[in-house]
């Protein structure tokens, strides 16, 4: 089997240069010509550990190609893969189902023989089958089209890990023939005993968004404990342990802060609302619009509290570190950090950032801030340091060192992962969020 990816982005350069690892033959296909470029050198344009010796390794090894001509793809592969982006419509919560329709409408035209669409992006329920018959209207010459949905898990940070090794695998479809071949696909996961779940379209579609509700809405529930403890005392980090210990609950995913962010949970619970509203069911996903507020009251709330140890922020001198929505990536998308460091200079404060891989993707965003080349830099002169994403060099800083770099020695950990204890004894005044101060 040789297979094509169609978008080249977090997820589909992620699967294409897995599936090469594995020993098919891929191509990888994009519209956008100085990705494709940049991947056919073997140069990842994005920051995922472990992808780049993949890349490097199958594009030298002549197993992993990439291309911007459908008819190359539709001339080379059985087996499609559609893992383009469906962002939030501008101004709406919807998802934007363009790309996935210019895409598998793109590939059915191409295809050369009878063929297998697999979609792995994340869609609003319905739309499989509404995308089967798109791509079946769409074939020439005869050609059959097989359709399926198999939506993708990964995390980023993680996403070679996940893609090889998935906790589960799910297909949506209607054909045995594809159950078949995505068996024979995942062969090498199927042989660890993972589950393999052949289920109808709308299943699958709605496993994926449902595993991110739930996900969003973990969040959202420590976070919302977290406003209690900052307000009656009580430590977030203890309560998260002490729940988390209950098998049925958990602690993954538990971790209370400034909240979730990223190209997926996000848009993904408005989506979600979104679609179930256009199926007449418009309170039965209410409840995410209030993990929505939640999450975004974290925002408000480190703002807050920044402002309230500086006296005001007008002139005052803020070091961001981080501006990725999570560790070990440098996505932006709707992050966190990033958010609260725009919100601080546009209430007049001279905003120092530091992140260890998403600078440059920040400074496309808000290109204002003062963008710093280590943490040492950022936090020299500072009245307040924020930590507002998790990465090792952040977490394990020595109050000391900081501490002869700055103006004043105040933190705020957005993350919850300092030692308040020891960043005390240096003469710091810490603020976290989810303890009273
Ligand atoms: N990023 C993740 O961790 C992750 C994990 C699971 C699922 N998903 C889902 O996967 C999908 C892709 O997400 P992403 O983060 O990789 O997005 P991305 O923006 O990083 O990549 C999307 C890519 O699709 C390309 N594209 C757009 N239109 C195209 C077309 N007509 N033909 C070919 N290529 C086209 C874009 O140029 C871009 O390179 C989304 O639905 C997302 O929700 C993402
Ligand atoms: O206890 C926690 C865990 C996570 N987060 C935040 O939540 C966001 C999302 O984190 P994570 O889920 O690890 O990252 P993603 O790479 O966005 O992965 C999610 O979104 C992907 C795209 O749909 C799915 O494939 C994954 O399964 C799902 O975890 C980040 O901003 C984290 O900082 C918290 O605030 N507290």
């Amino acid at each position: 089997m040789k297979f094509s990816v169609i978008g080249t982005g977090y997820l589909g350069a992620t699967h294409a240069a897995s599936m090469a690892e594995l020993g098919f033959e891929v191509l990888g296909v994009d519209i956008d010509q100085e990705k494709i470029d940049s991947l056919s050198r073997g140069e990842l344009p994005f920051h995922e550990p472990g992808l780049p010796e993949l890349l490097r390794k199958h594009v030298a090894s002549g197993r992993l190609r990439f291309t911007t001509s459908f008819a190359e793809a539709g001339e080379f592969a059985d087996v499609h893969f559609i893992a383009v982006g469906t962002p939030q419509r501008a101004g709406e919560h919807g998802a934007d189902m363009t790309y996935v329709d210019a895409s598998v409408s793109a590939i059915a035209r191409a295809a050369t023989r009878d063929t297998l669409i697999v979609g792995k992006s994340t869609v609003p329920v319905g739309s499989a089958r509404r995308l089967k018959d798109l791509a079946q209207s769409e074939a020439r010459n005869g050609v059959k089209i097989d359709f399926a949905w198999n939506p993708e898990f990964l995390r980023e940070g993680f996403a070679v890990e996940d893609t090889l090794r998935p906790d589960r695998l799910v297909v949506g479809t209607d054909s045995d023939s594809a159950v078949e071949k995505l068996r024979a696909v995942y062969a090498y996961a199927l042989g660890r005993e993972t589950p393999f779940i052949s289920t109808d379209f709308e299943t699958a579609e709605l496993v994926k968004v449902a595993a991110n509700a739930f996900l969003a809405t973990k969040i959202s529930f420590i976070n919302a404990f977290s406003e209690v403890t900052e307000t009656v005392g009580g430590d977030i980090r203890v309560l998260a342990d002490a729940i988390g210990y209950d098998k049925r609950i958990g602690r993954r995913f538990l971790n209370a802060g400034v909240g979730f962010g990223g190209g997926c949970l996000p848009k993904d619970i408005r989506a979600l609302q979104a679609r179930v509203s256009e199926l007449g069911l418009d309170s039965t996903m209410r409840f995410l619009n209030e993990v929505d507020e939640i999450n975004l009251r974290r925002r408000d709330r480190v703002v807050h509290i920044v402002s309230e140890l500086l006296d005001g922020l007008e002139g005052a001198s803020v070091a961001v570190l981080g501006t990725a929505f999570k560790p070990n990536s440098d996505d932006v998308r709707d992050s966190p950090a990033l958010d609260v460091a725009g919100r601080l200079y546009n209430s007049g404060a001279d905003v120092n950032v530091y992140d260890p891989q998403a600078n440059e993707n920040s400074s496309k965003r808000f290109p204002r801030l003062n963008y710093c080349a280590s943490y040492k830099d950022a936090v020299a002169g500072a009245d307040v340091v924020l930590l507002l994403t998790e990465w090792d060099e952040f977490v394990e800083m020595d109050p000391e060192i900081v501490g002869s770099l700055v103006s004043h020695r105040r933190i705020v950990d957005g993350r919850n992962v300092l030692n308040t204890d020891t960043w005390e004894d240096s003469g710091w005044v810490v603020r976290t969020l989810g303890r009273k101060s």
